[in-house]
């Protein structure tokens, strides 16, 4: 087991003051910022958009993790790069070519990653596990931060690290949804590379010791 990329997500953050939550997590040991762009069609909920992951970027200095929760996400790839993503992830649910989103990310110069919802599964991404930076196992349906996390997440874990090791790939595993510090152990052993974690962060009295406790779980 190597140490874990954290990846806090802003979606837990307080909004009204996004730069000052920016900049705590730029003094935490978090690697990562993840993003959650929710459209409202895909996912029934909406959260917010191109300008204010620029703004976040204009404060960030850890690279953008960027998780598309939207429809043809080819329309908006190009913008969301161009306000400061580094990883675009887009959903396997949404994308009837996937293996043409995923080109068109590689293409813009981000990582590529594909997220699965729970029911998705991870055999799917069997022929295009070479082409990708990272697979993320959605371990809460999309839409919504503060869900509880969904226990046969660790099964696709497995699953999933088999695949990409059969395929000789180097395929990050990102876990999302419901992440705290009674699974985060549980989900490393099983094979997952980077945590996202939300409300467990957001919501605790000192959220730079929780992530460092994440970090060294
Ligand atoms: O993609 C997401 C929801 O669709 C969020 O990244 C995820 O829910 C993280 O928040 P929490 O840790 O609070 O569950
Ligand atoms: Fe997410």
């Amino acid at each position: 087991m190597t140490t874990p990329i954290i990846a806090p997500s802003i979606l837990a953050a307080d909004f009204a003051n996004i730069q000052r939550e920016v900049e705590m997590l730029n003094n935490s040991e978090a690697d990562w910022i993840h993003v959650d762009i929710m459209d409202g069609i895909f996912v029934p909920n909406i959260s917010f958009g191109i300008p204010v992951t620029q703004a976040i970027h204009e404060h960030a200095n850890k690279p953008l993790d960027v998780h598309l929760m939207i429809e043809k996400p080819e329309n908006y790839v190009q913008a969301f790069k161009k306000a400061g993503a580094e990883i675009i992830t887009v959903h396997y649910e949404a994308c009837p070519h996937l293996h043409r989103n995923i080109q068109q990310i590689k293409d813009l110069g981000c990582k590529a990653g594909v997220a699965l919802n729970p029911h998705t599964n991870v055999q799917l991404l069997e022929d295009v596990i070479q082409d990708i930076d990272m697979v993320c196992i959605m371990s809460v349906n999309p839409g919504f931060g503060g869900q509880k996390f969904i226990e046969n997440t660790y099964k696709k874990v497995r699953q999933l690290k088999e695949i990409i090791s059969d395929a000789g790939a180097t395929t990050l595993i990102e876990i999302d949804g419901g992440v705290n510090q009674d699974n985060a152990k549980d989900l490393l052993d099983a094979g997952a590379d980077v945590l996202v974690a939300g409300s467990f962060v957001f919501s605790s009295e000192d959220p730079i010791n929780t992530i460092s406790k994440l970090k060294t779980v």
